[in-house]
């Protein structure tokens, strides 16, 4: 059988050598957007779900967006098999939907199938003029084992509803939007847990007010949004089993959306997380 046994001192570089690894990659990340070509070179093997709380933590990159707005990305979230299992299950049981909506005062086909879940007796969530029938957790005892794990990776978080997305290929998307629902709050939480076909997800800061003011003595429009700064935008690729969060006043001040990729022929499902308080 092999065996490795660490004296004190290789442990003790050992544990140098992670910390610094860790404290570089945040560095350069932050910096940048994620590809998944970086993150299958950075990342090792998936961790499972179900570790005990001796074992590390897992990996995960924070962006801060500025002005108290962040967002933090775990790309293993949970492991390959378990996450695949989490997604034929859900592809198969989720009584989805895809409803009629109003854009812009205009009525269309959401371009994405639908389900929501909550805790009985909260206020009933209402976006683009639709409002989603609130099925149970207890009728879906998996997603309660992946709401779980979501409050077991993020401490203090109390998540009482779930908005599920399930995108048939790369025809399906979401527009820019916000998740700015009175009912959240002001600082929602939202955990974002992807299954299936990898799809962009990309953030883009709102125009602010006193950009707006300043215009007319500014440079053209059409150069700006050409010219955008990497500050006011980022990408990420949500993988198989990953988690994205986005905190504090991500809602208020950026916008996000996964827009259409001919390419992604696959299935996708994303769960958001959310938290309802009043
Ligand atoms: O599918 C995603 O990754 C995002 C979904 C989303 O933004 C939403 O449901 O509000
Ligand atoms: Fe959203």
């Amino acid at each position: 059988m092999k065996g490795t046994s660490f004296g004190a001192g290789n442990g003790y570089l050992a544990l140098l050598a992670i910390l610094f690894k860790k404290t570089a990659m945040t560095l350069r990340l932050k910096s940048k957007p994620i590809s998944a070509e970086e993150e299958e070179e950075e990342e090792g093997e998936p961790t499972n779900p179900s570790r005990s709380g001796d074992e590390p933590a897992k990996k995960s990159t924070g962006v801060d967006l500025g002005n108290g707005s962040e967002v933090v990305y775990m790309p293993r979230f949970l492991s390959r098999d378990e996450s695949w299992r989490f997604c034929d299950y859900l592809d198969k049981h989720i009584p989805w939907t895809r409803p009629t909506i109003r854009v812009f005062g205009r009525t269309c086909l959401q371009p994405r199938d639908t389900c929501y879940i909550a805790d009985a007796g909260l206020t009933e969530l209402v976006y683009s003029g639709y409002q989603p029938h609130a099925y149970s957790w207890d009728d879906y005892p998996l997603l309660k084992e992946i709401l779980e794990a979501v409050h077991n990776a993020l401490p203090g978080s109390k998540f009482n509803s779930l908005l599920l997305n399930r995108y048939k290929g790369g025809n399906d998307y979401v527009g820019w939007h916000s998740d700015d629902e009175k009912l959240y709050g002001s600082t929602p939480e939202i955990a974002s847990v992807s299954f299936g076909c990898e799809r962009e997800f990309f953030l883009k800061k709102k125009p602010s007010k006193n950009s707006q003011a300043r215009r007319p003595d500014d440079e053209p429009v059409r150069k700006r949004s050409r010219m955008g700064s990497d500050a006011d935008q980022h990408t990420f690729v949500l993988k198989h089993g990953s988690l994205l969060v986005m905190r504090g006043y991500t809602q208020r001040d950026w916008v996000h959306s996964v827009p259409k990729r001919a390419k992604a022929e696959g299935l996708r499902i994303n769960l958001t997380f959310r938290r309802i308080i009043s």
